[in-house]
């Protein structure tokens, strides 16, 4: 599949709680999601309004990612990074929460990033590929050329990594990924 998609796993409810299947081969393959995804990532951010991103890998090793909130709440935003794609350099997001269980599943050609909502808020992740420090790339979060609307407090500013604070715009990220003839959506499933 190579649109974004917006995930809502059914979760089975009882006296107890509830039960749910996050992931299935099979289940998703129906869904068009092929990837074998062959890492588990987790994190943790202490304090609201950290941002993660937006990062992607270049190939050989570039990643496709299923994205869940286990804990709190994010703002999750993927970036289209296709060249001569027609929507390139636009972007879709999503609230993932432990709350609301809705997973974003991220193909390969996009950036990807997070905005914490709340203190302690842990986001794992499945992906595609293993990590590759020489192939880990990003876009400056706030380009205004992408123009994402994170949902921040008025003047807020978020809490970045060093490396996150330099990252480049994107008339300086140039040609990465291939398009595949699907302008970019979020799908709901
Ligand atoms: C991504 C990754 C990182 N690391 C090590 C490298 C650093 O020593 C440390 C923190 O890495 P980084 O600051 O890149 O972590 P995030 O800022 O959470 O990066 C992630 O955030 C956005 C949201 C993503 O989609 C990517 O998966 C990933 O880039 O973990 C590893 O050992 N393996 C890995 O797969």
């Amino acid at each position: 599949m190579s649109s974004v998609a917006l995930l809502q796993p059914k979760r089975f409810g009882d006296a107890r709680g509830w039960f749910a299947e996050v992931y299935s081969e099979t289940t998703f393959q129906g869904y068009g999601i092929t990837e074998r995804f062959v890492q588990d990532n987790h994190s943790l951010s202490i304090v609201q309004y950290t941002l993660r991103g937006l990062h992607f890998q270049t190939e050989p090793f570039a990643q496709a990612k299923l994205v869940r909130c286990v804990r709190g709440s994010i703002f999750d935003v993927a970036v289209d990074l296709r060249s001569k794609s027609p929507t390139f350099g636009q972007w879709v997001g999503a609230e993932l929460s432990a709350e609301n269980g809705n997973q974003l599943y991220i193909p390969v050609g996009f950036a990807h990033g997070f905005l914490t909502l709340e203190p302690m808020t842990e986001v794992v992740y499945k992906v595609s590929n293993v990590y590759s420090p020489a192939c880990d790339c990003g876009l400056k979060w706030d380009d205004p050329a992408v123009g994402v609307i994170w949902p921040l407090p008025k003047g807020a500013s978020p809490i970045l990594s060093d490396k996150d604070q330099r990252q480049p715009p994107l008339s300086e990220i140039g040609d990465v990924f291939e398009y595949d003839g699907t302008p970019m959506s979020l799908v709901q499933i």
